[in-house]
């Protein structure tokens, strides 16, 4: 049964972007979802299968950490916003995944996020979404007992449904140095996806890139994450501390696969959503659990 009649999610057996065409607000995303489907296509893309390790199984995983999730009741059809972000952070909580907070419009849920950590004494990865400046330093204020990482999703400037709502910025290395320099941890840029941003990483050299297109969601260069990942990590990495990645990544075969080809850690989104929607927190362990034994 499913614990969340009126979600959004449409279950499908595998998360492969073909089943919420189109659904923005909601779990799919722009260009009839072309790139929430490469993301999800790409980590089985041939070309990968001759990695070290891979055929046996053997190769270590990655880090693994819930990606920045918000919207609860727009996108996800969750019964109560700030209940959301308790339940899941309770979920990733048990289940042992490293923690993540996205920011929304209204503030609230950058607030429920900070909340439901503060009241577990937790620590996450905080996304900012990318206001002008002095907006951002005052989140990172708000967030500032709960971070653990801090950063911007640069990305979100080109979300559909956030453009009219609010004033997001295309942010320059300058504009994210300032945001750096005044972080007490360390700090991220997520959503780096087209050959431009490159530049900005080179500039920037932030401690942790998180190679990114919103899960196709954000209207940005075609493709996938893999494919970004495998032409431009070694770059990347040269110019900063970390590299990470997400998008579409389903086993465990997937997420070794983005370690071969240089990321630290990978970001989990839509399926911890589903089994949130479906079984309630005690999900995403099993979730783990099946991600984990299998391949
Ligand atoms: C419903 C939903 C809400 C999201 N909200 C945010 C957000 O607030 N901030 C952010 O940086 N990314 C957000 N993302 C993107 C995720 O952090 C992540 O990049 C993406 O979901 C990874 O792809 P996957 O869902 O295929 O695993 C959201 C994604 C979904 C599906």
């Amino acid at each position: 049964m499913i614990r969340e009649p009126g979600s959004k999610c449409h279950f499908c057996p595998t998360c492969d972007g073909r089943g919420c065409v189109s659904e923005l607000p909601g779990m799919g995303g722009v260009f009839e979802n072309a790139n929430f489907i490469d993301n999800c296509a790409a980590w089985r893309s041939a070309a990968y299968s001759v990695l070290p390790g891979l055929s046996s199984g053997s190769a270590e995983l990655p880090r693994l950490r819930l990606a920045p999730i918000t919207g609860a009741l727009q996108n996800i059809g969750y019964h109560d916003e700030r209940e959301y972000y308790f339940e899941m952070i309770e979920g990733c909580l048990d289940a042992g995944l490293a923690l993540s907070i996205g920011d929304g419009y209204p503030d609230e849920k950058l607030k429920y996020g900070i909340e439901a950590l503060a009241a577990r004494s937790l620590k996450g990865a905080v996304f900012v979404k990318p206001y002008p400046n002095e907006r951002i330093l005052e989140r990172m204020e708000w967030a500032a007992n709960v971070s653990e990482i801090v950063g911007v999703d640069i990305d979100s400037y080109a979300i559909v449904t956030m453009r009219n709502l609010v004033n997001l910025q295309e942010k320059s290395a300058a504009d994210l140095k300032e945001l750096m320099k005044a972080a007490s941890v360390p700090f991220a840029v997520k959503g780096v996806f087209k050959r431009s941003d490159l530049e900005l990483i080179r500039e920037l050299r932030p401690d942790i890139v998180v190679v990114s297109n919103h899960g196709g969601r954000v209207e940005t260069d075609r493709g996938s994450t893999a494919a970004f990942l495998s032409a431009h990590g070694a770059e990347l990495a040269r110019h900063c501390g970390e590299v990470w990645v997400d998008g579409g990544i389903r086993t465990a075969r997937d997420a070794r696969i983005a370690k071969s080809l240089g990321a630290a850690e990978v970001l989990i989104g839509r399926p911890l959503i589903t089994a949130l929607l479906k079984s309630g927190p005690s999900g995403i362990a099993d979730w783990l659990a099946n991600f984990t034994q299998g391949n």
